[in-house]
């Protein structure tokens, strides 16, 4: 069934959604749908867009053009149904620092009407699922950022919603209390009905969600699984250590008509079959090879070979350098 153009089955359905703030076009108009039970991420570097679509999908940011369904809800004409609908943990926090854990929950099952006689229960349950309920009489402005952000996921599932967004879930922790973050991801979508819609700049976590959009300068520019997103870049990474890099990069372009740039301290290039490629170069290189190494498509390769930069790069200067327009070009 379609309401405007939209899949009301499906928990996140997306045509032409744009988002303008004076002359900056944040979301040129994208179209996405998220299946029920699915990990969706956007992917893309800071000032992508990725905060701008998930506020309009919140009923946050209204948008300036296009349609969206969450949760089979117009995010324009029913808002108090998305929002009944939905749990947020956004980049910033907004706990109550002087309030305790179960208290900040507890005023939150109050918003959102959850029944009395069930937020007991449910409070245990979310906060047990992030390792919290044994500090749950704790005052937040006493947990460290890492708890913080557990005890917001704990309050965004805390209603039970359809649908939980999470903007940037781990920015700013620790690697072992994102770790932790996506173990507590992981579990939710065993236990719970429920869709995750996620954005990220981590490519490693994007690698846990089953489907992902790859977004920048406010355009989706491919969606896929990071499996098929990566086996779609075709190309596997090699990388050498030489006893002359600028001589070695010269002679790649000459011999083999490869374009190479120094990464990591390392000559490296793309091509299709690394395995096939490394015998090749050590017989005419004409350079003396030190080590050498090929690795199968990251979602970082993936990323690049889009949109022609690293997410690093976009984030730093908005270009790529040649190595990575050379692979973006050979799509
Ligand atoms: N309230 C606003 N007013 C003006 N411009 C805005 C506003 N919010 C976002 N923008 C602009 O829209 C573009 C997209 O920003 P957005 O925050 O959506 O990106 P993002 O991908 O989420 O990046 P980040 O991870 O840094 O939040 C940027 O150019 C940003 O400067």
């Amino acid at each position: 069934m379609s309401v405007n153009g939209g899949d009301v089955n499906a928990a996140v359905a997306v045509r032409g959604l744009r988002k303008t703030y004076g002359k900056v076009e944040a979301v040129k108009g994208v179209d996405f749908e998220v299946a029920p039970g699915e990990v969706f991420g956007f992917l893309g570097p800071n000032g992508a867009g990725k905060t701008t679509t998930i506020s309009m999908l919140c009923t946050l940011a209204t948008p300036t053009g296009g349609t969206a369904l969450v949760a089979g809800h117009d995010i324009v004409t029913e808002r108090d149904a998305v929002r009944r609908n939905i749990g947020l943990v956004f980049q910033e926090p907004t706990l109550d620092g002087y309030l305790t854990a179960e208290q900040n929950l507890r005023f939150h099952a109050e918003l959102y009407g959850v029944p009395k006689d069930l937020v007991g229960d449910r409070m245990r349950q979310v906060l047990d699922m992030v390792g919290l309920w044994d500090r749950r009489d704790g005052k937040v402005m006493t947990f460290s950022g890492g708890m913080k952000r557990r005890l917001e996921i704990a309050r965004g599932l805390l209603h039970s919603p359809r649908v939980l967004f999470l903007d940037e879930p781990t920015v700013g922790l620790d690697p072992q209390t994102r770790s932790a973050i996506w173990g507590y991801i992981g579990k939710l979508r065993h236990s719970e009905d429920i869709t995750i819609f996620m954005t990220t700049h981590y490519m490693d976590e994007a690698e846990y969600c089953d489907r992902i959009a790859i977004i920048d300068h406010g355009e989706i520019v491919v969606i896929d699984s990071p499996e098929a997103l990566k086996a779609s870049v075709g190309k596997d990474r090699v990388q050498i250590q030489t006893g002359d890099d600028e001589r070695a990069m010269a002679l790649l372009k000459e011999n083999f008509g490869v374009e190479a740039a120094v990464r990591e301290g390392q000559v490296t290039f793309a091509v299709p079959s690394g395995e096939e490629f490394v015998p090749r170069l050590f017989a005419g290189l004409g350079v003396p090879i030190r080590s050498v190494s090929v690795s199968r498509p990251s979602l970082d390769d993936v990323f690049m070979s889009y949109t022609g930069s690293t997410i690093r790069d976009a984030e730093s200067s908005g270009t790529g350098n040649q190595w990575m327009r050379a692979m973006a070009r050979g799509r």
